[in-house]
């Protein structure tokens, strides 16, 4: 079975990016990708392909080569649906903010409505991938519903989980280390709509590295993923704060560490905590789903991930608050960094957010800098925090469009992202500018202590 039309329902960070590559490497496939968001549909539109709204090294080249020729936007989310024969779910699943399961479970409304719409709208049997990140076993959930509404229309539930990460999306959709897909391989028809979907990646990816699995397996397979990727973050993390009571330095450590091939280097950096959409998000579900089961040692053991990474953020927040002089009320500090990792312009659960919180609650003024995270973006984050009004967040933390400008007169620099413009800053401009003692704290080890110390920086460094 060929497909000749694709649609994809949601046009974030995961459906934008992945369409466009597969529209790019597929040219006799036609993709639509939808939203109910007119003004995100919009940007994808925009004349300039320098406006879409999401910032991917390489991704605007590509959205421009595929755009208008077999690439869509539209809103017009039932006529993608009618026309297609294979359907991407790749809207948002954050975690639940209210009832059953609240603060832990995966909220799979947005997944359901998009169930119940397919159901209504299709009139041909259809191939439903998950490609949002979901708990296991929510494809019988999707069957029941598309089985009992639909009208006598066959579907087939693949479970295709994405792996790309935020600022690397481009690189990682084009060679990824492998692609994974989930059906029902038991019977032909299942076997059938694995195969269509491998035709598809088998474009660009090698047969080798496109894995197929029976769909529990897959939609397990990327929590368990999300899950070991951050504890590697949290177990370095938590090594950092061992390193700087003892004279070892985690650098060291990681890099002695990671040269044993067992464990290799990669997710080793020590930080200021991870962030992103979906390392809490998806532990958290874990954590869910294991109590769910009576698994509690199971749910304890990954719990911990996110303990360790809220004390990370904590503690980082704290060492600027007791180096000076234990009160930071009424200090100018500066933050360099609003987004969750460098070269994206995602911010959500940034380490920075919390940081900055936990500074306003110490009564500092903070003044934020970010090469690619809008000024709006950064008090809608502060305020979606409840710690205070918005207008005293307008008040206390204020947005400038320099680095300079945020330092200009500060008590202290935090690096919070590890955008590499701030390597090159003029660093002996930064600290003529301070107030002094001029305090310098670097959450991501990206800076030279040497050379700091050299220029008269107080400077401080996770895991040294
Ligand atoms: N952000 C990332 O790097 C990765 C995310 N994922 C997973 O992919 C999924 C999507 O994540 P993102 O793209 O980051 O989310 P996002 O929030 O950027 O995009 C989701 C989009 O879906 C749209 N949407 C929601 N309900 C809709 C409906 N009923 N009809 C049409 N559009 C609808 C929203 O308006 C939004 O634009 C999540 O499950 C996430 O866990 C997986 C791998 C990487
Ligand atoms: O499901 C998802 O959403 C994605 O989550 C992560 O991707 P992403 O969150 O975009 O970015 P990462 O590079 O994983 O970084 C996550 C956070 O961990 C931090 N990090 C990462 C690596 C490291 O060594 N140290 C460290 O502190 C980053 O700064 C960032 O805040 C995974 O890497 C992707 O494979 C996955 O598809």
């Amino acid at each position: 079975m060929k497909i000749k039309n694709i649609c994809c329902i949601g046009a974030g960070y995961v459906g934008g990016p992945t369409m466009a590559v597969i529209a790019q490497k597929c040219p006799e496939i036609n993709v639509t990708v939808v939203d109910i968001n007119d003004q995100r549909i919009a940007a994808w539109n925009d004349e300039d392909v320098e406006n879409i709204p999401i910032y991917e090294p390489g991704l605007s080249a590509v959205v421009q080569e595929a755009r208008g020729r077999n690439l869509f936007f539209s809103t017009d989310v039932d006529a993608a649906i009618d026309k297609a024969d294979m359907i991407f779910i790749s809207v948002n699943t954050p975690t639940k903010t209210y009832g059953i399961g609240k603060g832990m479970a995966a909220d799979l409304k947005f997944i359901e409505l998009c169930a119940r719409q397919i159901a209504r709208v299709s009139k041909d049997d259809k191939i439903v991938v998950e490609k949002s990140t979901l708990p296991v076993r929510t494809a019988e959930a999707l069957k029941n519903i598309l089985d009992n509404t639909g009208n006598g229309v066959n579907y087939q539930i693949l479970s295709n989980p994405e792996f790309l990460a935020e600022g690397t999306a481009v690189d990682d959709l084009m060679n990824p280390d492998r692609v994974l897909i989930g059906g029902d391989i038991e019977t032909p028809v299942g076997k059938e709509a694995v195969e269509a979907l491998v035709d598809v990646y088998a474009h660009w990816v090698p047969r080798e590295r496109l894995l197929t699995t029976n769909v529990w397996s897959s939609e397990l397979s990327k929590l368990t993923a999300n899950a070991f990727l951050a504890q590697r973050v949290s177990s370095i993390n938590a090594m950092s704060e061992l390193c700087e009571k003892t004279g070892a330095d985690v650098n060291e450590v990681s890099k002695a560490v990671g040269m044993d091939s067992r464990i290799g280097s990669k997710f080793l950096k020590s930080s200021v905590g991870f962030g992103g959409s979906c390392f809490q998000k998806d532990i958290l579900n874990l954590v869910y789903i294991s109590k769910s089961f009576g698994l509690h040692e199971v749910a304890d053991y990954w719990e911990q991930v996110i303990l360790m990474n809220d004390h990370q953020k904590r503690r980082f927040a704290a060492k600027i608050v007791q180096t000076l002089f234990n009160t930071v009320s009424g200090k100018k500090i500066a933050l360099l960094g609003w987004a969750f990792k460098k070269d994206t312009n995602d911010t959500r659960e940034s380490a920075a957010i919390y940081v900055a919180d936990y500074l306003l609650n110490e009564q500092a003024e903070i003044v934020v800098y970010d090469p690619k995270v809008s000024t709006e973006q950064i008090y809608t984050d502060l305020d979606y925090l409840n710690s205070r009004s918005s207008e005293e967040n307008r008040a206390r933390a204020k947005v400038v469009n320099t680095p300079y400008e945020a330092t200009k007169d500060s008590h202290a620099v935090a690096i919070l992202t590890e955008w590499d413009e701030f390597k090159d800053l003029d660093w002996q401009k930064v600290y003529d500018e301070m107030l002094k003692p001029a305090f310098l704290f670097d959450g991501r080890r990206l800076l030279q202590r040497e050379t700091k110390e050299a220029i008269g920086f107080e400077f401080y460094a996770i895991g040294s």
